[in-house]
């Protein structure tokens, strides 16, 4: 079990400044043709943490995600992200739609692909600098796509594009990344590597994820923070303390014994057995960060890795590849009219 070392937003080093959070929603209304599908009083996203949007299909999990990087017009309240409004934090922002939002066919290999990320620094017409240059090979080397580099974007595999369009999101460097079930398509020994990666960046880079997930297992293993929505927030904070049976029931319809069991076990008792019969877990541990993290390998370059990814770079990308990254927020993917009449209770928050 890796610990995170550095300090969190439940216990601060004294002294430190406080990164502001990787998101702040204030009185959200989300919705499609006058159907409020959304609805947030209010929500935030701690920075530097690995965090789960989790919730059952139709949750409004990516509708959350369209709304924070203004790809979705809010009919009501604010969202801030890392502290300041989306308008002035474009370039800071990289964005990886769902797999099936992405144009797999556009006439570009994979390298050029990655290379995208690189347009909210240098501009679309603008040669790319040595400094690009290396951004570019070294996302290409984590994601472990730099042998694929010269290939035709539709002649790789799901997995191989959803790991290229993850390597755009690395290129461009961003404080936060924003992950629309990246690993739909993915082998599971690629998932743990590339969720390793995605711990490094916030660990040791300081960056913050943001993640629509399906597997709570995957979520209790390798997350720092959820959010658990079914048309509203069910409960946001530490994950052992948001996978407890209560909330997981009142999101999905049915009681999740397992998770629930382990989740509570967690939250309550913070005594996991280990393997000689000592406790080891410590509130701390609870409060702030992750509970596990993967053992796998960080290099997902190795040989059998076959994973994915797709990205849009700035906030207000589109999901076409080729989409550009400076594009505003009228760039939504789809022009629905958002609704107006709110859902649901106030959330748990569990931070
Ligand atoms: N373009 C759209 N037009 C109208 N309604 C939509 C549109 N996109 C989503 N919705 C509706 O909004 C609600 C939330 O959808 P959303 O895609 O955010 O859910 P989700 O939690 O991401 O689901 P999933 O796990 O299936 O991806 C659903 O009821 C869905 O039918």
């Amino acid at each position: 079990m890796i610990r995170r070392a550095a300090a969190t937003p439940d216990s601060p080093t004294p002294g430190a400044t406080e990164p502001a959070p990787a998101l702040v929603a204030t009185g959200l209304t989300v919705g499609y043709r006058g159907r409020t599908v959304l609805t947030v009083p209010e929500l935030v996203v701690p920075a530097g943490r690995l965090t789960a949007v989790v919730g059952p299909n139709g949750a409004g999990k990516s509708t959350l995600i369209k709304a924070a990087l203004g790809l979705l017009p809010s009919t009501g309240g604010a969202i801030r992200l890392l502290g300041e409004p989306l308008a002035r934090v474009r370039r800071r922002v990289a964005y990886v739609p769902q797999r099936d939002a992405v144009a797999q066919d556009f006439p570009v290999t994979a390298v050029q692909v990655v290379e995208m990320g690189r347009y909210p620094h240098r501009g679309w017409f603008r040669r790319l600098t040595r400094e690009d240059d290396r951004a570019v090979s070294e996302a290409m080397l984590r994601t472990g796509v730099t042998d694929s580099a010269d290939t035709p974007l539709d002649e790789l595999s799901g997995g191989q594009r959803q790991r290229v369009f993850l390597a755009r999101a690395l290129a461009q460097q961003a404080d936060l990344l924003v992950l629309d079930e990246p690993f739909a398509a993915v082998d599971t020994s690629t998932e743990t590597r590339l969720l390793t990666l995605l711990v490094e960046l916030c660990e040791q880079e300081g960056r913050s994820v943001l993640m629509v997930h399906h597997d709570l297992r995957t979520v209790q293993d390798h997350f720092d923070h959820a959010v658990l929505l079914s048309g509203r927030v069910i409960a946001d904070g530490p994950v052992s303390r948001v996978l407890r049976p209560e909330h997981l029931e009142a999101a999905y319809g049915i009681p999740m014994p397992s998770r629930a069991d382990s989740a509570d076990r967690d939250a309550h008792s913070a005594t996991p057995p280990t393997a000689d019969g000592t406790d080891r877990t410590t509130e701390a541990d609870v409060e702030g960060r992750a509970p596990a993290r993967g053992s796998a390998a960080s290099d997902p370059t190795a040989p059998g890795s076959s994973a994915s990814g797709s990205s849009a770079s700035d906030s207000s990308a589109s999901d076409s590849p080729a989409s550009d990254s400076r594009a505003s927020d009228s760039n939504a993917p789809d022009s629905d009219t958002p609704g107006s009449d709110s859902a649901g209770s106030g959330p748990e928050r569990t931070g």
